[in-house]
């Protein structure tokens, strides 16, 4: 009370040891770091500590050190709390303290020394230490040359999602992912980030835990552990171990903590920690077949897997911050999620970004961009990191040993960018004799022969690993597939460290599973002692249904049976890729480079069988997809497994099989929403379309094509009556692509293009679609950014259109100029029957002139000016309107600014109305108890 009153400034260090004294009795920790200093000040002498060391607890260890300091004087006390403030770590339940009392360090005191021997800080220095030793270089070809993250690493679009899988736009800085922005459930405690293969996911986990290791991560995490989930799937089933060894032995022990004062650090305060877990894809598998309790108690030992779910779920260390990575479609429950991320690759803004960090020369820039711009297919490809990587690094390896900076195809194919990445490998055996004399001559066939023993091991060492679901070989496999210590060197395979326990001292994986998945393909070419159709293993595997799943972990488990079902090839994707290289190298395009390798009749044999299963797995499939019809026509809804059939068709580029499967396409109208399709896929896509003769409508909604897929299915725009690319990336140059095929053929009836990136431009583009498309009946292009002046250009277009009765322009920015543009439309458009403005910042002003021209039209149906600024100023238009009987049935004013008075006009015009079935009026500006004198009215709704 006393203390209160005071003025705090004003009382010296010794008032306030006293003062506070219970405060620092009960909340200070870390002793020895208190004493070390005291003692190198010589505030202490060795005999006090001694006396202090021997104090039997930590409470009366405090209050020892307190008499003694106040002993020396205020000196000394001052010294004591500049220790609590600048060991800032070690003294976190001291630091509200030190803001209570307005604590600002003297002059004198600022001078002396304070060094940290605080296990605890002294352990995330080391943490960083090592974080940032590990994670500052990126993965190379081979050991030899390594690249700093720092001078490589290019952001990517990384889309955030809710649990409805709606988007909420995109990641803006990495500082955000981190944080609270598009968090959707706030009792989760992962932030999921999901993504194909190679677009990113591994990086920008190094990323985050570099710039944490630097300090430069916005968040208040002191210690950050990293794991990678296919560790969790080396340990043997019974092995147990503590969560203390889990977080320790697999990041970094602490030195020199005799009373464990880390480990009970982070068990009391768990939101001090950020955890990265990458790849939960890789042991989902194993998840499926396990069945373990969670563990509750830290102390307890456990299985680390057991751990690793307890983690996640918020059993163990609840509160403390996970990032979790895993391909695309593989789902964890909800509720466990905080917030999810989807990683799209490099936009072609960050694709010239990376061009310009690989190559430092301006030349080589510009031809690497030519051939880029060339090929929309290439570029389509190079939006997936790893793709791009190995495409520069092959231009780069061209450059250097022939003089020649071209890729050898036009179109090249998953199955070419691998070919070459091995075909760099192996050129390190065979030396050129004169480095200052360039070979001219390329020679592929030649390097692959030379390579082909350590090829032949490399191959069958990725096949032995895929057929027994691992990612990790032990140096008796290498050793088991022929290979020798030389050939480690060649960059196949890397070591990894982290996985080393005492009974394995060394381990490795390939450079990156995908190259796995492809030297597992060139195995199943390669071996001429098995029988042929064995190259057709994993076609069966991935198209046998999987069987239901017994989930244990009833919080963190994944998606439900039934889904998996519907998902199956989700977890089997390596698989799914070995498939589409073993297409790609059985293709005519590489039979010249195989016949070198293997003999011709055996060759001859697996082509064709694989030809014919394709054939034949196609039809099936075909006639096995889910149709339903509707008024327009009968449907097929496609599963994510056609997708890799279009992917393994193309690689084959083979004309019947497409020519097949395009006649196959019976309904007249395929569903490919949510199929994880992006802009390499719409090659293949367009590969199939094109044989095809009849006209089809086509949904793409919510993939990943961007504006180099749109590109890339230019020619098959010609026959499609349906073109729906909500949600896709698109921008202006994709909407000039459009008008130009669009309006060639003028055969399109509805467009989809809802939440793209159209710009006033692009509206410019599709505003001359719907002028000169006479089909066009239905267009939807919300949620893009186009303002008053693309409002016109889209109201001056639908006015001419005879065709367009529904147009959807929720979530732009056309505001009043724009609303008055569709006033006009609705003045003069016979045919429009439903207009949604929402989202458009009207105002009442814009609200009038619509609410005028809608008593001059009799066809409209349905009209949305939900979340506009419309108030009660426009109120006496729309109850007239109202009042009168035109042939508006829906009207929704939801989320205006219209008073009790507004609303009561609408409720009393709303009597003399005989069409209207429903005014949608909920949260306009009215008490709840206002809202109530209406509920007599129905068709007045306010929810
Ligand atoms: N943001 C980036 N900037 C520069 N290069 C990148 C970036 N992201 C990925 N890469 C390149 O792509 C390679 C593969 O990326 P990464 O391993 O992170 O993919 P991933 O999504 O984790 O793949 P998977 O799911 O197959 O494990 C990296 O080694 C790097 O060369």
């Amino acid at each position: 009370m006393i203390m209160a009153q005071m003025d705090e400034d004003k009382l010296s260090c010794w008032c306030i040891l006293t003062f506070h004294r219970e405060v620092l009795v009960t909340r200070l920790r870390s002793i020895q770091c208190i004493v070390d200093n005291l003692l190198s000040a010589e505030f202490l002498c060795q005999e006090d500590a001694e006396i202090i060391q021997r104090t039997a607890t930590k409470s009366n260890q405090v209050r020892k050190i307190l008499e003694l300091v106040q002993c020396k004087g205020e000196q000394a006390c001052e010294f004591l709390i500049y220790i609590i403030y600048k060991v800032r770590d070690a003294y976190i339940d001291l630091q509200p303290w030190l803001k209570e009392i307005d604590y600002r360090p003297s002059q004198d005191v600022t001078v002396m020394e304070v060094v940290n021997t605080d296990p605890i800080s002294r352990y995330c220095e080391k943490l960083r230490h090592e974080m940032s030793r590990d994670t500052s270089f990126i993965m190379s070809y081979g050991q030899r040359d390594e690249t700093r993250l720092e001078d490589l690493y290019t952001d990517t679009l990384m889309e955030l999602f809710n649990d409805c899988n709606e988007s909420l736009g995109f990641v803006e800085s990495l500082d955000q992912l981190l944080g609270d922005h598009a968090v959707f459930n706030p009792q989760g405690e992962t932030i999921y980030m999901v993504g194909d293969a190679g677009v990113g996911k591994s990086i920008l986990l190094q990323k985050l835990q570099n710039l944490w290791s630097k300090k430069e991560l916005q968040t208040d995490a002191i210690f950050f552990f990293k794991f990678r989930c296919r560790m969790f799937s080396t340990f043997r089933d019974s092995e147990q171990i503590s969560l203390r060894d889990l977080l320790f032995k697999y990041n970094c022990y602490p030195d020199l903590d005799p009373d464990d004062e880390v480990f009970d650090y982070i068990l009391r305060f768990p939101e001090r920690v950020l955890f990265t877990f990458d790849g939960y894809d890789e042991i989902q598998e194993v998840l499926d077949l396990m069945n373990m309790p969670e563990v509750v108690s830290p102390e307890e030992k456990a299985h680390p897997l057991q751990l690793l779910i307890s983690l996640l779920s918020g059993k163990l260390l609840k509160g403390s911050q996970k990032v979790l990575t895993a391909r695309t479609g593989v789902e964890i429950q909800s509720r466990v999620v905080r917030k999810k991320v989807t990683l799209r690759g490099f936009s072609p803004t960050h694709l010239k970004t990376y061009i310009n960090l690989h190559f430092k020369d301006q030349e080589h820039r510009d031809l690497v961009s030519v051939q880029l711009d060339a090929s929309p297919h290439l570029c389509g490809l190079c939006s997936t990191p790893l793709f791009c990587w190995i495409v520069f690094k092959t231009f780069k390896h061209l450059h250097s040993v022939h003089d020649t900076f071209e890729l050898p195809e036009t179109c090249v194919t998953l199955t070419d960018i691998f070919l070459l990445l091995s075909e760099v490998f192996l050129s390190r055996l065979s030396r050129p004799s004169s480095s200052l004399v360039k070979r001219n001559l390329r020679c592929a066939s030649e390097t692959f022969k030379a390579g082909l023993r350590p090829l032949t091991g490399f191959a069958k060492l990725a096949l032995q690993g895929l057929e027994r679901g691992s990612f990790i070989c032990s140096p008796e496999e290498v050793a088991a597939c022929g290979l020798m210590e030389e050939d480690l060197a060649l960059g196949f395979l890397r070591s990894v460290s982290e996985f080393n326990t005492n009974e394995s001292p060394a381990t490795f994986e390939f450079l990156h599973i995908t190259l796995q998945s492809f030297l597992a393909a060139f195995a199943l070419v390669l071996d001429e002692q098995a029988p042929e159709n064995s190259i057709l293993k994993f076609f069966t595997e991935c198209s046998r249904k999987r069987k239901s799943s017994c989930l244990p972990f009833e919080i963190c488990s994944i998606k439900s049976t039934k889904q998996s079902e519907k998902k199956p090839f989700t977890t089997n994707e390596h698989l799914q890729f070995t498939n589409l290289f073993l297409c790609g190298l059985l293709s005519k395009a590489h039979v010249g480079l195989m016949e070198h390798l293997v003999s011709p009749v055996s060759l001859k044999k697996k082509r064709s069988l694989l030809k014919a299963y394709l054939s034949t797995s196609v039809k099936s499939h075909l006639h096995g997809l889910p149709a339903y019809t509707t008024e327009e026509g009968k449907r097929v809804h496609v599963l994510p497994n056609f997708l890799w059939m279009l992917r393994c068709i193309f690689e084959t580029d083979s004309k019947d099989i497409a020519k097949m499967t395009a006649k196959g396409i019976t309904a007249g109208f395929i569903k490919l929403g949510y199929c994880n399709v992006y802009s390499g896929d719409c090659t293949a896509l367009n590969f199939v379309l094109q044989h095809r003769r009849k006209l089809l409508g086509l949904d793409m909604d919510n993939n990943n094509i961007s504006d180099y897929g749109v590109r890339q299915l230019r020619p098959s725009f010609s026959k499609m009556t349906v073109v729906r690319l909500c949600v896709n990336n698109l921008s202006d140059s994709s909407m000039e692509v459009l008008s130009e095929e669009l309006c060639k053929y003028k055969v399109v009836e509805i467009l989809g293009l809802y939440n793209n990136h159209i710009t006033d431009v692009g509206a410019r583009f599709v505003a001359q679609i719907i002028e000169q498309c006479p089909k066009l009946k239905k267009l939807k292009i919300g949620k893009n950014n186009i303002s008053s002046i693309g409002g016109r250009y889209l109201a001056n277009a639908i006015q001419k259109s005879t065709s367009i009765f529904e147009v959807g322009m929720w979530g732009n920015s056309i505001g009043d100029e724009g609303a008055n543009a569709f006033a006009e439309v609705l003045r003069n458009h016979p045919s429009l029957t439903n207009l949604s403005l929402s989202a458009n910042g009207i105002t009442s002003e814009g609200g009038k002139s619509l609410a005028k021209a809608l008593m001059e039209n009799s066809c409209l149906r349905i009209f949305w000016l939900v979340q506009n600024e419309l108030s009660d100023d426009a109120a006496p238009h729309w109850a007239k309107l109202i009042g009168a009987n035109t042939g508006l049935t829906h009207l929704w004013l939801i989320n205006n600014q219209f008073s009790m008075d507004g609303i009561r006009r609408f409720s009393e015009a709303l009597g003399h109305n005989t069409h209207l079935k429903e005014i949608c009026v909920k949260g306009n500006q009215l008490a709840e108890e206002e809202e109530k004198q209406f509920v007599e009215e129905k068709r007045l709704r306010f929810h």
